[in-house]
């Protein structure tokens, strides 16, 4: 639960999203919503859109028709930068670490949002700064704990096996503690252990921190598994939404699926 609002209550409603580039339509006419601290996946074949869908979300891409209402509020040409700042964090299908860096400190760049003080502002009132520095590597460290990562911390991303690098990432979303996570596909290039972990790790931010979770997964039995719901997309149109047995049920989405190579 966050602040005033209800598990179950209605947070991001997409009214009707259409998005082009050129003459390619990307999405036509989609509309579904998100419910607070609900697992929420975006599936379809290749193309269907589904990253278009995210990248509308955290306002990488501004869709030319269709309203966004976030909270309760109409959005309006939200620019990445604001989507973070209004609690939207988010992973990337290939993983956009600093690479040289630490896993601690690269979990702290995931703080920047949080952090209050400007470099004059350090230099001129040192110990606030100091202050609430110690305060953001509290919260990191909780994060490291959080995702198990604790005898890996000083060590620098590139050397660590790609599961890990996806934790990882994972953490220097948590540390924006976002109230809307969005994965895209988490578990892509992975073994079935450590799709095991991340799976894990998505339940337990969800029920733990309460974090609303939106995902775009390819692998089926992890997506029927973890979601409350499913929104299901084909030529950038929505041919199915709800329940994964509602959803499985559905004849155009096992049309869709039929069609590729499922
Ligand atoms: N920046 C872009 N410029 C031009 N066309 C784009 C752009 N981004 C996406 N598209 C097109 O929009 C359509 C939907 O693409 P999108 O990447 O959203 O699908 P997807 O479901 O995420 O696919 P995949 O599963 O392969 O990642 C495709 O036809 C794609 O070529």
């Amino acid at each position: 639960m966050h602040g005033n609002r209800n598990i179950g209550d209605v947070i991001l409603d997409l009214r009707n999203i259409c998005l082009s580039f050129g003459g390619v339509k990307a999405l036509t006419d989609i509309s579904f919503n998100v419910r607070e601290h609900e697992i929420r996946a975006i599936i379809g074949p290749n193309g269907a859109g589904k990253s278009s869908m995210l990248n509308v979300i955290n306002g990488v891409y501004r869709p030319q028709e269709g309203e966004i209402i976030y909270r309760g509020q109409q959005r309006r040409g939200m620019d990445t930068y604001a989507a973070a700042k209004s609690g939207i964090a988010r992973t990337f299908q290939n993983i956009a670490l600093f690479k040289g860096m630490s896993v601690l400190d690269n979990i702290m760049t995931g703080r920047n949002l949080k952090m209050q003080t400007n470099f004059l502002l350090q230099a001129l009132y040192w110990g606030a700064a100091q202050k609430e520095e110690i305060a953001h590597r509290k919260k990191v460290e909780e994060i490291i704990d959080f995702l198990e990562i604790q005898a890996i911390r000083k060590t620098p991303v590139s050397r660590l096996p790609y599961g890990l690098q996806k934790r990882v990432e994972l953490g220097r979303a948590l540390a924006a503690e976002p109230e809307i996570l969005l994965l895209d596909e988490p578990m892509a290039g992975m073994n079935v252990e450590e799709k095991q972990d991340m799976c894990r790790f998505i339940l337990d931010v969800n029920d733990q921190f309460g974090t609303t979770i939106v995902l775009i997964e390819h692998d089926m039995g992890v997506v029927m598994d973890i979601s409350d719901r499913v929104v299901v997309l084909d030529y950038g149109k929505k041919i199915g939404d709800g329940t994964p047995d509602e959803v499985r049920s559905n004849q155009d989405v096992i049309n869709a699926y039929l069609g590729v190579a499922h």
